[in-house]
């Protein structure tokens, strides 16, 4: 009844989180993004171009690596980022937890967004294995396949803003949150197969001077390797007309504000409960240094199918991937 916690840190502006995992032998230390929206464990190899001033992963120097023959993967993203490669198996330590057999997926070719972010050396997928990509046999995610060692088959998420945060694996952590832990069942339609998806029954934009609320129900999933909270349009503009200064920039990509503008929180409902977003994670970043326009947090999901509820809305969080109860858990802290 194994449990395990490793400690994971946010880069600037909280973009992403890094986190050390060990793989091979002899331990290869290697900061890599943990990512609940997707399902590959994939690594810069020490023979891939564009790797300069990343780590990377070296099979060759590894006496537990095996190759995966005939088995390759590709994986592409809505940022237009994406990577691809072959396969090996080896030892995967994550806080003190281990599997012997995990698919390393070694990335021979790697698009800008990911040789330019020298802080990571690749992703682990957290998200369903059935959303995993390598072909011709789709492999088991590091938590699937630790899952029966664990006390509790679940992993919670604990990040923080600008700071560092934790993953927890087999248990929770009681002094991680307060109040209660409110839960929603996995929703299992075909679009939202294979993510942490749950049903959010409505909103409310601002504290407790003017509040607007809305019933818009949102589906969408618990994504730690999306940096902002992306929503239907309707939520979106419903926040953003408490915001004097913001407009939908073309240019820009989405809505910009005044970077002194006080921002309203956002709160949205989840099971019997709701988790409070604080105006100051709803502002970004400047569009560009020294702009005194800057960029939401919050953004619209036009185009992408789904809502997503990514590191802007669960650094406010401590949220449970509870896969035993085939459910997700958000709790204030
Ligand atoms: O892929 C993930 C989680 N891994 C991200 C890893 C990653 C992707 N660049 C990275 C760069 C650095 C580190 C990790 C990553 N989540 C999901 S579910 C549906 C979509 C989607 C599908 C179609 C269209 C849009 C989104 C995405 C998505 O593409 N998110 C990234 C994003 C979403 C919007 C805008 C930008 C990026």
């Amino acid at each position: 009844d194994e449990q395990g916690t490793v400690a994971t840190a946010a880069t600037t502006e909280d973009t992403e989180w890094i986190t050390s995992i060990s793989v091979g032998t002899p331990a290869q230390t290697l900061p890599m993004d943990f990512d609940t929206g997707s399902s590959d464990l994939w690594v810069m190899g020490a023979s891939t171009s564009g790797t300069s001033g990343h780590t990377t992963y070296n099979a060759n120097t590894s006496t537990s690596a095996e190759a995966m023959s005939g088995a390759t993967w590709t994986i592409s993203y809505g940022d237009g980022s994406s990577s691809s490669g072959d396969v090996y198996t080896d030892v995967v330590t994550i806080g003190n937890l281990t599997v012997s057999q995990q698919a390393v997926e070694v990335a021979t070719t790697l698009s800008s967004e990911f040789t330019s972010d020298t802080a990571l050396s690749g992703l682990v997928g957290l998200a369903m294995s059935s959303i995993n990509t390598v072909k011709p046999t789709a492999q088991q995610t590091w938590f699937d396949n630790i899952k029966s060692n664990l006390a509790s088959p679940l992993f919670t998420a604990d990040l923080k803003h600008g700071e560092q945060g934790s993953y927890n694996f087999g248990y929770i952590d009681s002094s991680a949150y307060t109040g209660s832990i409110y839960y929603a069942d996995l929703v299992t339609s075909s679009t939202y197969a294979g993510f942490w998806s749950f049903v959010s029954n409505g909103y409310s934009v601002g504290s407790n001077t003017t509040t607007t609320t809305g019933s818009t129900a949102v589906t969408g999933i618990a994504d730690t390797g999306t940096t902002l909270l992306m929503l239907p349009d309707a939520v979106v503009a419903a926040y953003y007309a408490e915001v004097s200064s913001a407009v939908d920039s073309e240019q820009e990509g989405g809505y910009i504000f005044s970077c002194d503008a006080t921002l309203p929180d956002f709160t949205f409902n989840v099971g019997e409960g709701s988790i409070t977003v604080p105006g100051e994670y709803l502002n970004f970043e400047a569009i560009s240094t020294g702009s005194s326009s800057c960029y939401g947090g919050l953004q619209s999901d036009s185009g992408i199918g789904i809502s997503i509820f990514g590191d802007v809305a669960l650094k406010a969080a401590l949220v449970v991937f509870d896969s035993g109860n085939s459910r997700l858990g958000w709790a204030a802290k």
